[in-house]
């Protein structure tokens, strides 16, 4: 763990140093283009071989998609208990995105003409669903969900298998429940890349969706304008703010979470208003760090990615989670200081407030997707919503009478732009 002083002088520069470190290397960005490239030269031979060579499954092309029939097994094989939490989740989830829909809608402009807006979902989206350490089950709810509810009429999952080939069954019962049925066994930047380019046997997507680790993040910009890409969720990062009334035991507990995810680029924030709170919750970590099962990789990123910062006023604590721009914020406060803090923060990708809302409750059942914008990308990116699976039209129809009404405006700017066929398509109409 770091420790700095927002008072200090080079305090400015050393917070600028941690977060550029969240930033992928140029070695990450060089060895993501040299692998998107041969998987557009080479197609399906290139995917077979960097699934080879990253996740040891030897996988012919034809064995690329998981059979229909072996994810519909899966969720009636699928234990009860986890079936009721899968679908427990799946309902707030869907109450939640339900809510933010865009509407198609029309208005008449100052020349009595119809204009506005339609929306339509998005083609054919690919969701990717991280699988590198953990199988990420949630993920399948926190994306797919979104893209049914906007009607996406073809979604394609993908995530890394194990060396055997095979891919977690409560994985595959999630994407039975949220109705995906087209999913391929593949992982990483090779992934990205087939839903970017398209191969003989993985049809191109439109738009790619979910969160991954550095190269996959890495991946998904390099491939932006080629498809779509939602935003950049890489490896997790939790900022929490913490006053006297902060349990140090609930901090401690939310923090080693985040670290716990294990591609060892997560980074956590602790933002205390005395070293006393700082002192009491990295004690606390100590002790909890015993009590869970990934310590070892959990214990890298407390060494590497764990800043600690006193600062005692609610200002100076603004400015810093809005230069973080932190993926999960937890404020644990008075409420005063709450209050103030909440609207001064304007660059989170997620908030959670008081003692009792761990960011463990966003990544799972909360609600909001847990796709959150990563590595300061935040202060111009937001988490994924329904509307992010749909895309928009403008739609306008002038009458006889409303085109005469705009004849002196176009006139105008076509006499300024020296584009005479412009203004006579209307003034002939007029
Ligand atoms: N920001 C968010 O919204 C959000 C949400 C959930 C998870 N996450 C993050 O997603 C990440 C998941 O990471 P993961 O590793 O478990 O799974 P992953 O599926 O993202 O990545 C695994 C793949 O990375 C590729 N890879 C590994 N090493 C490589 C190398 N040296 N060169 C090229 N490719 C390589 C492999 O192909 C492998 O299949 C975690 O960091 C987690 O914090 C973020
Ligand atoms: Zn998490």
């Amino acid at each position: 763990m770091k420790t700095l002083s927002a008072t200090s002088k080079t305090f400015a520069d050393e917070l600028a140093a941690f977060c550029r470190a969240a930033e992928p290397s140029p070695e990450i960005a060089a060895s993501v283009a040299a692998i998107l490239a041969d998987v557009r030269a080479r197609g399906d031979e290139a995917v077979s071989y960097y699934a080879a060579k990253f996740d040891s499954a030897k996988l012919r092309a034809k064995e690329f998609r998981v059979k229909p029939t072996l994810i519909a097994d899966a969720a009636k094989k699928l234990p009860a208990a986890e079936r009721k939490a899968i679908e427990a989740a799946h309902a707030n989830i869907l109450a939640y995105n339900r809510k933010n829909l865009p509407a198609n809608w029309t208005a008449k402009n100052k020349h009595g003409a119809e204009v506005g807006e339609k929306f339509d979902p998005i083609r054919r989206v690919g969701l990717y669903i991280p699988g590198g350490q953990v199988p990420l089950v949630s993920t399948v709810l926190m994306t797919a969900t979104m893209a049914k509810i906007a009607g996406c009429p073809q979604i394609a999952a993908f995530t890394p298998s194990d060396p055997s080939g095979k891919v977690s069954p409560s994985l595959l019962a999630a994407l039975h429940i949220a109705g995906v049925d087209e999913v391929y066994r593949i992982g990483g930047v090779q992934a990205v890349g087939a839903m970017a380019y398209g191969t003989t046997t993985i049809p191109a997507v439109d738009k790619i969706f979910g969160p991954g680790n550095a190269y996959v993040c890495e991946a998904k910009r390099q491939v932006f304008g080629t498809v779509g890409v939602d935003s950049l969720p890489g490896p997790s990062e939790l900022m929490v703010i913490a006053d006297d009334t902060a349990r140090a035991d609930f901090v401690a507990a939310d923090l080693l979470a985040q670290a716990e995810h294990g591609s060892g680029r997560e980074k956590i924030y602790l933002v205390a208003t005395s070293q006393k709170i700082i002192d009491a919750i990295s004690g606390e970590i100590q002790s909890q760090l015993k009590l869970i099962a990934r310590s070892e990789k959990t214990q890298a990123v407390l060494t590497g990615g764990f800043l600690a910062i006193e600062a005692p006023a609610p200002d100076q604590i603004a400015d810093i989670a809005n230069y973080v721009a932190p993926e999960h914020l937890e404020i644990i406060t008075k409420p005063a200081a709450e209050k103030k803090l909440l609207r001064a923060i304007t660059t989170a990708g997620a908030i959670f407030l008081g003692n009792h809302t761990p960011t463990a409750l966003g990544d799972f059942t909360a609600g909001p997707s847990h796709v959150l914008p990563t590595a300061r990308t935040a202060r111009f990116s937001s988490g994924l919503r329904t509307a992010d699976f749909m895309r928009r039209t403008s739609i306008v129809r002038y009458a006889a009478a409303s085109v005469k009404k705009a004849n002196d405006v176009t006139s105008r700017f076509a006499a300024m732009e020296k584009l005479d066929a412009h203004g006579r398509s209307v003034k002939i109409r007029a």
